[in-house]
């Protein structure tokens, strides 16, 4: 009877973690991490890392769980976000508004009372951002949703800075631009290959209220932006060569499948590049504030 009790909150538990979109606030979180990492030379308090990580982590997540309860028709519309826990039934409408209400507040206390308030408000800030003003207000309403609801997920490394110096210098600027430029070509990748389930979705995005050969357009530009944006952390002296070549080669990566996209003529063959170049994207990202941090600590090394 115990155990049988034990397993159905394991699964319970389980299901209600999946709101949070676990994969998603994980990159977040690293970016917001290196943010605190490459705000200093020395390593931060252990203490303050693991407090701003934590309030990051779950404001993020709560605000992930606000957009699962805001789009519950939406997702149902789309086979991709079908299996998600209040579409299934398997968490209800009450415990997810609990767990969404629980982790944001207490992601806001942690950075309230641990961090600094500077970094609570900006983090409160990318809350409504991502939930209230891209989730409710320019989903469903232009195209360009991603591009302005972009500044709220382009904000981590800007709350990892902030959370260690109590300040927002130009150098986390940099790094905010950097999520900025990429996240239209990681959104409309994706968008692209699933254009059909965001029009039964009633979604405006870009491929269906514009056409694929813009949106590939769109995405070659946006590729272009991004490597003249990822190479400031070198022409500004932040970071040196081993970041340098890093993003040489990510750029290189990140380009060529964005010119191969464009350049393609069929839509099956077209959708086939555009999947492998959402999937790459997230990777680009990922090594780009990998690269990052090694090139830091490596600068802090030999200095
Ligand atoms: C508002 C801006 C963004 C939009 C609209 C967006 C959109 C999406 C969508 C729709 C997916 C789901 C793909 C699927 O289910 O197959 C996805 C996946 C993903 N996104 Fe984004 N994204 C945004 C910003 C970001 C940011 C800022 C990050 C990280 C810093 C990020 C990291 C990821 C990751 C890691 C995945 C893969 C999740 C998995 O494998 O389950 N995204 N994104
Ligand atoms: C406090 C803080 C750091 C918050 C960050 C939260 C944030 C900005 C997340 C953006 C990434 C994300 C989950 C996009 C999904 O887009 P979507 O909701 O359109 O995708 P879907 O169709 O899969 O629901």
């Amino acid at each position: 009877m115990r155990t049988l009790a034990l397993t159905r909150s394991h699964a319970q538990l389980t299901e209600l973690l999946k709101l949070g979109k676990p994969r998603v606030i994980a990159l977040i979180v690293f970016c917001a991490v290196v943010g605190m990492l490459l705000a200093t030379p020395q390593l931060p308090s252990i203490a303050l890392l693991l407090a701003a990580t934590a309030g990051i982590g779950l404001v993020a997540s709560g605000a992930a769980a606000f957009n699962c309860l805001i789009e519950v028709e939406r997702d149902g519309n789309m086979r991709r976000t079908q299996q998600r826990p209040l579409v299934k039934g398997s968490v209800k409408h009450g415990d997810a508004l609990l767990y969404a209400l629980i982790t944001t507040a207490v992601g806001l206390w942690l950075l309230g009372a641990f961090v600094n308030m500077l970094t609570m408000w900006l983090t409160l800030a990318t809350f409504f951002g991502y939930a209230v003003i891209y989730t409710r207000l320019l989903k469903a309403a232009t195209p360009q949703n991603i591009v302005i609801g972009g500044a709220s997920g382009a904000m981590p490394p800007i709350l990892g800075w902030a959370a260690v110096t109590g300040s927002v210098p130009p150098e986390a600027m940099v790094l905010f631009l950097i999520i900025y430029t990429w996240t239209p070509p990681h959104f409309w990748a994706l968008a692209i290959y699933r254009r059909d389930e965001y029009a039964k979705a009633g979604l405006p995005m870009l491929p269906i209220t514009h056409g694929l050969a813009f949106t590939r357009l769109s995405i070659l530009l946006y590729a272009a932006i991004l490597a003249a944006v990822t190479a400031l952390p070198v022409a500004l002296g932040m970071s040196g060569w081993l970041y340098g070549i890093s993003v040489a080669v990510l750029n290189a990566g990140f380009l060529s499948r964005a010119f191969k996209l464009w350049q393609e003529e069929g839509e099956a063959e077209g959708d086939v590049i555009a999947r492998e170049l959402f999937k790459y994207s997230i990777k680009y990202l990922a090594y780009l504030f990998a690269a990052l941090l090694l090139d830091h600590w490596l600068m802090v090394l030999v200095a």
